[in-house]
Order: C-alpha cells, then sequence, then structure tokens
C-alpha cells in the first residue's frame, strides 16, 4: 500500500510518525507533498520518506491519499488532483467542517470516489491518538480494512454517523489542546507550591494519562472515580469546591460548544 500526504505539518506528521513507528508501512511507501521546499527537506530527514511539491504526483503515486492541507486549501488541492484520481484510490479527509457530500462534489459528480471523512488528533504522534471516522457509499469492505489499518498505526479509531463528525471534532480534535492548558494550569500551580517546572509537567501530566486510563480501563462513571479521590473533610473537595464555584465544567461545555459550532460553519 502507498500512502500519500498532500501537506505536511502538524497533523500529517503525527500521523506519518505513528504509521511508520507502528510498521503500517515502510517510509518509503510514503510520499509527501507541502508548500515550500523547506518543509520537505525537514521530513525527509526527520521521517525518510519520499518527497515532492507537485501535489498531482502524489495522488497518481498513492494508492491511499490523505489531504491534510487546511481547510480552505481544499478546494483547490482537489482541483489540481482530481484528474489524476481514479474508482480505486481511496482519499482520506481530516478537515473539520468539509462533509462527504462537498468532497464527492469537488471530485465531480461523475467520478466514483471512494471518500473517508476523518477528525483525527495530535496524540497520534505517540500512537495514542483517537481518531472519528465515516466512509461514503463507495468504500467497500476491504478499503475500510486498508483505512483500519492506518487509524490503528497511531491510535483508536471509531466508525460515527457523519452528523457526530463536528462533535468529534470538539471531543478529540481539538481537545488535546485543552487538556495541555489544563495540565500547563497544574504545573504552574505546583511551580507557585515551589516544585521545579519539568518535574511540575511530569507530575501533572502523568496525572492526566492515569486518570484517563482509569476511565478507559475499569468502566467506572468519571463522577465515581472523582468521588474515590475525595476524602470526606480532606484536601481534594476543597478542589472541587473552587472549580465548581469558578464554573469549570460550565467553561468546558461552553467551550466545547463554540469549537463545534465553529466546525460546522468551516
Ligand atoms: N493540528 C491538529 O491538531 C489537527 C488538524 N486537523 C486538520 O488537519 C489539516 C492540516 O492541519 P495542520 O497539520 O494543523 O496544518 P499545518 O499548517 O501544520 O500544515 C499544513 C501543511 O499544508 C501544506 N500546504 C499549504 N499549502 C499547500 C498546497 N497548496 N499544497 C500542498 N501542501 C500545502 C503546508 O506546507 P508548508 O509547511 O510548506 O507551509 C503544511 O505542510 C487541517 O485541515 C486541520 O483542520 C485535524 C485534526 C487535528
Ligand atoms: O483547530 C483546528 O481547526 C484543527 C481541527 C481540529 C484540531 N485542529
Amino acid at each position: 500500500m502507498k500512502i500519500g500526504f498532500i501537506g505536511c505539518g502538524n497533523m500529517a506528521k503525527a500521523m506519518i510518525g505513528g504509521v511508520i513507528k507502528n510498521k503500517v508501512v515502510e517510509a518509503g511507501d510514503i510520499l509527501v507533498s507541502a508548500a515550500s521546499q523547506r518543509t520537505l527537506e525537514t521530513v525527509s530527514e526527520e521521517l525518510k520518506v519520499n518527497t515532492t511539491l507537485n501535489n498531482a504526483e502524489v495522488a497518481e503515486k498513492s494508492d491511499v491519499l490523505v489531504l491534510a492541507v487546511k481547510p480552505y486549501l481544499y478546494e483547490k488541492v482537489i482541483k489540481e488532483i482530481a484528474s489524476k484520481m481514479d474508482e480505486k484510490k481511496l482519499v482520506i479527509s481530516i478537515a473539520p467542517g468539509k462533509t462527504l457530500e462537498w468532497l464527492q462534489e469537488q471530485f465531480g459528480g461523475m467520478l466514483k470516489v471512494k471518500l473517508v471523512r476523518t477528525m483525527p488528533n495530535t496524540p497520534a504522534l505517540v500512537g495514542e491518538g483517537m481518531t472519528g471516522v465515516c466512509y461514503n457509499e463507495y468504500v467497500t469492505e476491504n478499503d475500510r480494512e486498508a483505512a483500519g489499518r492506518i487509524f490503528d498505526g497511531f491510535g483508536k479509531y471509531e466508525v460515527v454517523a457523519e452528523s457526530m463528525m463536528d462533535a468529534v471534532v470538539s471531543v478529540s480534535g481539538s481537545s488535546p489542546a485543552y487538556v495541555f492548558m489544563f495540565i500547563e494550569a497544574m504545573a504552574d500551580a505546583a511551580v507557585a507550591d515551589g516544585m521545579p517546572r519539568a518535574q511540575a509537567y511530569k507530575f501533572a501530566a502523568q496525572s492526566v494519562l492515569g486518570s484517563a486510563r482509569m476511565v478507559l480501563e475499569l468502566g467506572k462513571h468519571p463522577g465515581e472515580l472523582k468521588d474515590m479521590v475525595c476524602s470526606p473533610g480532606g484536601t481534594t473537595i476543597e478542589a472541587v469546591r473552587v472549580l465548581e464555584e469558578r464554573g469549570m465544567r460550565s467553561a468546558v461545555i461552553e467551550a466545547m460548544k463554540a469549537c463545534t459550532d465553529k466546525a460546522r460553519g468551516v
């Protein structure tokens, strides 16, 4: 399987890193394009993948093609590659807001292009990505299996109804940013208490990692897990009281609502 990436920024590099590390394909089976030679030189040096400035060449030489440019460039890039497409190639979109119907239109109504609409996230870089996936009608069982191997290569994935994709942007595509802010804030507080910064990041990040694993592995309600930490009359409930007073839940819900709304409008 030859995989092509059009665009090689934060998200593509995270996906490529995971796919190579997990031996889904060899680096030599990946062809990447970008806007600048400088990016391609860096990517070629760091990831040992093949590179070109020619998007149409990536489309022509790939069995699976990942569109990894910013959403506003999708229309332009698809125009550049449309003539190189055929009904065997699988196209993976990673942009928020670009529906299967819209993508199909860009490729031209006549071409039965196989489309996979996804929303990955940057933890893919360490093999812990979460990707929401939906397919158009031309994607076969074999294609799904091939795409699944790619998504498995950099984390977990789940097939969802297309109507859920905007919510996926908010809950996993964008959410690493909120989690990093939370880790940074906790580390700042520990630094204020006198802890060296590097150590503070380790304590904060490992606590987030462990807590996430408890949710995923123990099958218990997050509220129950929170209660297990809150000793009666203890320290934790004091922190919980202040977080509730400052509107933590409401801030998260409102922030994610804004994110989902933005995804709908991209
Ligand atoms: N970052 C994230 O966490 C996530 C991003 N996404 C989606 O992934 C896509 C890419 O985002 P991200 O990686 O963050 O963006 P970046 O800005 O990091 O990367 C964009 C890449 O596109 C390249 N590029 C620009 N113009 C062209 C062109 N005309 N032809 C080919 N390549 C071009 C750039 O090249 P150069 O480097 O030379 O400028 C760059 O390598 C977006 O649609 C985004 O919404 C989805 C989920 C999560
Ligand atoms: O911020 C963005 O638009 C992209 C999509 C999800 C994460 N990053």
